[in-house]
């Protein structure tokens, strides 16, 4: 089996781009760390790469929005690379500041299929400020929703970090659910017990921003174009887990999956 190619993307201000990369390494994939001026200078570079992962951070401050002007570049100067690297059977990941880049390029939701370079398209799906308006940093529950997102192959729930200012999904016209649901796109949902309702609003700190229907993440129909806002890189280990000791927890953490499973794509 050859080993994938990662592409870890940062831009001015992105911070998470060493354990991103660490954590594709250790699954067994070729993990390069890009700075987006690369990609700028020579478009075509993205090709040679399988997957391609926007880490968490704070791109370019985070001014105008989180993750705005960095998906602007995506969307305009790099539009037809992207166009095309969303067109082959190949995967796209974003963390935190990186789902945020995905959604404001247009990247999220829909993938190829909703693919438009053109800057004035109507784009219904956001990514702002968490309804109690704080950068909020918790560990969270995550429960899987969709049948075909690749990264969450054979994950039910997962525990993992989140730390953001801007993480509630909001849509122009909340029908957008249904088609949602009906492609599997929702992928994963903030979660507090077995027993709790798909369709109820959970509340805080269950649901740490207000997102609409509890979506913590989001992929295209294909499953292969993937975005949340907590941190998988940074539970790697069982030992990051807070109440490890009394969970029993060894070995790798939750969030390792993720990665594996993004890797085991190429074998
Ligand atoms: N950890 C992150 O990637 C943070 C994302 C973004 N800067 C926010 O605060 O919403």
């Amino acid at each position: 089996m050859s080993k994938p190619r990662v592409c870890v993307l940062r831009a001015p201000g992105t911070n998470c781009e060493v354990e991103t990369a660490f954590a594709f390494e250790t699954c067994g994939a070729v993990a390069d760390q890009v700075h987006l001026f690369r990609l700028l200078e020579q478009p075509t570079l993205l090709d040679q790469y399988q997957i391609l992962c926007i880490p968490g951070g704070f791109s370019y401050g985070d001014d105008l929005g989180a993750g705005v002007v960095f998906g602007s570049q995506l969307r305009g100067r790099l539009g037809d690379a992207i166009g095309r690297y969303l067109q082959a059977d190949k995967l796209a990941l974003g963390i935190c500041n990186g789902f945020q880049v995905l959604v404001k390029a247009g990247i999220l939701p829909d993938g190829a299929a909703g693919w438009s370079a053109d800057p004035t398209k109507p784009r219904d799906t956001t990514l702002t400020w968490n309804v109690n308006g704080k950068y909020t940093a918790l560990w969270v529950k995550l429960k899987v929703r969709s049948p075909q997102c690749v990264f969450l192959k054979g994950i039910d729930t997962i525990d993992v970090p989140i730390a953001h200012a801007e993480g509630r999904i909001a849509v122009r016209d909340a029908s957008i659910l249904k088609t949602w649901r009906e492609r599997g796109q929702i992928a994963v949902t903030y979660h507090g017990t077995e027993t709790e309702n798909y369709d109820e609003m959970l509340q805080y700190p269950v649901n740490p921003n207000g997102s609409l229907a509890n979506i913590a993440g989001l992929c295209d129909a294909t499953g292969r174009v993937f975005g949340l806002m907590p941190h998988p890189e940074r539970f790697l280990w069982a030992q990051q887990h807070p109440t490890w000791t009394r969970d029993g927890r060894e070995g790798y953490g939750d969030g390792m999956k993720i990665f594996e499973n993004a890797v085991a794509y190429f074998g």
